[in-house]
């Protein structure tokens, strides 16, 4: 199953890879025609009943392949308010190649003249909340009607993110839905069928510029904080790594980013920068008699990122064992701490995201072959009950059932730093998506923002040249289709 949303993310990936999404409704179309034969015979009357988006779209291409049947298309709507450009083309195909078609302007001039098939192509996955005019008042007709009624992808009305259906959706007959079902469909009393619509198995394993559309949905009205408040909690025998990572994470959209670091380092990262907040606390590194103030100010963020820059002292990871242990939120866990991971029995939801060398010293299987490396970090990943990015020329992410592969990335990040950017960048993103979806999406743009860099730096890129190409990658800049 798949939800409406994460349906788009797949899309745009395909079309990332190049299947572009005309091609995709192409074959929806086709789909929804051999419904419509498998319902009724050669020389019935088809209704077509077809919205301004992408659901109406693929009704348009259904009709060049029902020749044989008494098809007529009514687009609600006027055809300029057409909203994509694929679909406007299919509907200018139809108007120009003389099928029998018309538009509705508004919903009193609806009629149904008792055809034996109706194709609703209302409102697809794009929709959610009960039908407006003159959507609601077709519906109510076709409802009325004795007409077979054949939905494309979901039932009009149907919310595909939640499987809710409204008061006033289409009760189909029949649903012809894409590549996977959708919530809810499976509580209808309809016929369901899945339609293969060519989407490459790529397009869901490896995380492209579509996973980032999961960033879409910031809140205009929201204010500060709640877009996340990241702890870091790092620096001791080193100040650069935290700060590397705190400003990756206020870089990938956090609100607030707190560096919680021993005394000694305080000032040093305060220097690093003004948009810090710098929480020293007393010595020279982390103990476990912090472990109790570092819990207190982590129950006040969405996230932690600890690790970076804490190094290897065995009293330092007796208390990151301590965090964990005590932590019921999320929690990035990179560099030395990683090693406290296999042994830690904790409530929180981590992110592990070690290299190669790391994730042996964690108890996982090393391999070139990177086909082979995400089936051993799904199992491992699920052992551990946790999501596990584990680093290399190709990253694999997995939480034990998701399992994604990312390609962004270049050897010129092999220099320091670069991994202290990542874990900053996926704690920005935990704190809003879920742990699977951050760590992809994070390891995507971090890889990304390191192919820009390499194009200024080449081989002299270091890990700050990263900060400052994070969010055009994130937001303005990351490519697709309109
Ligand atoms: N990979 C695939 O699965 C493919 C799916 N395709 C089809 O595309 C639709 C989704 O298309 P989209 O353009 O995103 O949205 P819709 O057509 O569902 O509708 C958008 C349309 O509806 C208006 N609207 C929003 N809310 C309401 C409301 N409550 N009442 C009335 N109207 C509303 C909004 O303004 C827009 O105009 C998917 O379901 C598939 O059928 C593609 O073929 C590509 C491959
Ligand atoms: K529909």
């Amino acid at each position: 199953m798949i939800t409406g949303s994460e349906m788009a993310v797949v899309d745009e990936n395909a079309a990332a890879i190049g299947i572009p999404r005309k091609q995709l409704m192409e074959s929806s179309g086709h789909a929804v025609a051999r419904a419509v034969r498998d319902v009724a015979d050669a020389g019935a009357s088809v209704r077509v009943v077809a919205g301004r988006g992408n659901n109406g779209g693929d009704a348009f291409v259904a009709v060049r392949f029902l020749d044989d049947f008494d098809v007529t298309t009514s687009l609600l709507g006027r055809p300029e308010t057409i909203t994509t450009d694929i679909a406007r083309e299919n509907w200018d195909a139809l108007a120009a190649g003389e099928y029998d078609t018309e538009t509705v302007r508004d919903s009193s001039a609806f009629e149904l003249d008792g055809p034996d098939v109706v194709v609703d192509a209302m409102l697809g996955t794009g929709i959610a909340g009960d039908l407006r005019e003159p959507e609601r008042t077709a519906a109510a007709a076709i409802d009325a009607s004795d007409a077979t009624v054949v939905s494309v992808d979901v039932p009009s009305g149907m919310d595909a993110e939640r499987g809710v259906l409204a008061e006033t959706a289409v009760e189909a007959d029949r649903v012809v839905t894409f590549h996977d079902t959708k919530p809810g469909l499976a509580d209808l009393d309809a016929e369901v069928t899945v339609a293969d619509i060519g989407i490459p198995a790529a397009a869901e394993r490896f995380v492209e510029r579509g996973d980032l559309m999961r960033l879409d949905d910031r809140d205009p009205g929201s204010h500060k904080g709640q877009n996340g408040e990241v702890l870091v909690i790092g620096g001791g025998p080193y100040a650069g790594a935290p700060a590397l990572s705190a400003k990756a994470a206020l870089r990938a959209g956090a609100d607030l980013v707190r560096v919680a670091c021993p005394m000694v380092v305080g000032r040093e990262l305060q220097g690093f920068g003004e948009d810090l907040i710098v929480r020293p606390y007393q010595g020279k590194q982390l103990e476990p008699k912090q472990v109790g103030y570092l819990l207190q100010m982590a129950r006040h963020h969405d996230t932690v990122v600890i690790g970076p820059g804490l190094g290897d002292e065995e009293d330092t990871l007796e208390a990151v064992e301590g965090v964990l242990s005590g932590y019921s939120g999320t929690a990035v866990v990179d560099a030395d701490a990683l090693s406290r991971v296999p042994n830690v029995d904790t409530e929180a939801d981590l992110i592990c995201t070690p290299h190669q060398g790391e994730f042996a010293e964690m108890g996982g299987r090393v391999t070139d072959d990177w086909e082979q490396r995400t089936d051993i970090v799904e199992r491992f990943a699920a052992d551990l009950g946790q999501t596990v990015l584990v680093k290399g020329e190709y990253d694999v992410v997995s939480d034990g059932e998701t399992t994604r592969v990312n390609r962004t990335g270049n050897a010129g990040m092999t220099v320091g730093g670069t991994g202290d950017v990542l874990a900053g960048i996926t704690g920005a993103l935990a704190a809003t998506e879920r742990p699977v979806h951050a760590a992809a999406m994070a390891v995507y743009a971090n890889g990304k923002a390191g192919d820009r860099a390499y194009e200024r730096r080449n081989n002299g890129l270091v890990a700050t040249d990263l900060h400052e190409e994070i969010p055009a990658v994130l937001w303005t800049d990351r490519g697709g289709e309109a």
